[in-house]
């Protein structure tokens, strides 16, 4: 597996590098396979890289109904509830996004109802049924906020969802509130062709500089993801205070 390390001088520029990386990745999808799936994650810097893809003149070489977009995990709240990761991706993406193709998780009002269990069984059955007759979809990119703690998606350090086998899980007690989520796990994480961790800001390089220097993913959980094709840490550079890249990754 390749891992590489990308430092941009800030937040912003990490923001708009990312947003063009990922016009890219989806115009080369669908050139070579016709259609492209990515996996959207939470965040603040997630949000700026979302509205740097919607104001991107490059924005229509992308054919948006033939993206499908997943979410890494979820805050377990009812539609429309500002904190959702799905609302934010909403608000950013705009008319960019196609109904037909955006997959979000369920939220508390849902057709699953109120229950996280059941919502998590309902997103892994979808999951399943798009990727039929694998467990999963192909995932072409998998994007990545890494929290201050070193958590990824809502797998969150020495917490159950760390150790879960399933496909997509519930998660009680998240120390970051919302305490209810929903999470794709790590071997759904895992699965995907391309992962790319993305984090801005010092608050950050305590979280990365541990990934970097051996902390396990019990302890880091972002140390415990990598794509089958490609890893890649998307940093600025006050996220990236305390590493060297050149020296080592953590995977
Ligand atoms: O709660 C969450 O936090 C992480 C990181 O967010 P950030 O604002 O510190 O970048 C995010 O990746 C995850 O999707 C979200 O649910």
């Amino acid at each position: 597996m390749n891992t590489d390390v990308v430092i941009h001088p800030d937040r912003e520029l990490l923001a708009h590098t990312v947003a063009a990386r990922l016009l890219v990745s989806l115009v080369d999808a669908q050139s070579a396979r016709g259609s492209a799936s990515v996996v959207l994650t939470g965040g603040g810097v997630a949000a700026a890289v979302y509205r740097a893809v919607a104001a991107s003149p490059a924005r229509h070489t992308v054919d948006w109904s033939r993206v499908t977009f997943w979410w890494g995990d979820e805050r377990f709240l009812p539609a429309g509830d500002p904190e959702r990761n799905e609302t934010q991706a909403r608000e950013a993406f705009g008319s960019l996004f196609d109904e037909a193709t955006v997959l979000p998780m369920p939220a508390t009002d849902g057709p699953a109802g109120a229950d996280p269990d059941a919502a998590a069984a309902r997103y892994a059955r979808q999951l399943a049924d798009v990727g039929a007759p694998a467990e999963l979809p192909h995932f072409d990119v998998l994007l990545l906020g890494v929290g201050e703690d070193g958590h990824v998606a809502s797998i969150f350090p020495e917490h159950p969802a760390g150790y879960e086998i399933r496909t997509a899980c519930a998660v009680r007690g998240a120390p970051k509130p919302p305490p209810t989520r929903i999470t794709l796990t790590k071997a759904a994480i895992n699965s995907a062709a391309q992962i790319w961790l993305i984090a801005g800001g010092a608050e950050k390089a305590d979280a990365i500089e541990a990934a970097f220097s051996g902390a396990g993913p019990d302890q880091i959980p972002a140390a415990g993801v990598g794509g089958v094709e490609r890893t890649l840490w998307l940093l600025d550079r006050a996220a990236a205070a305390g590493i060297n890249p050149g020296v080592r990754t953590p995977h």
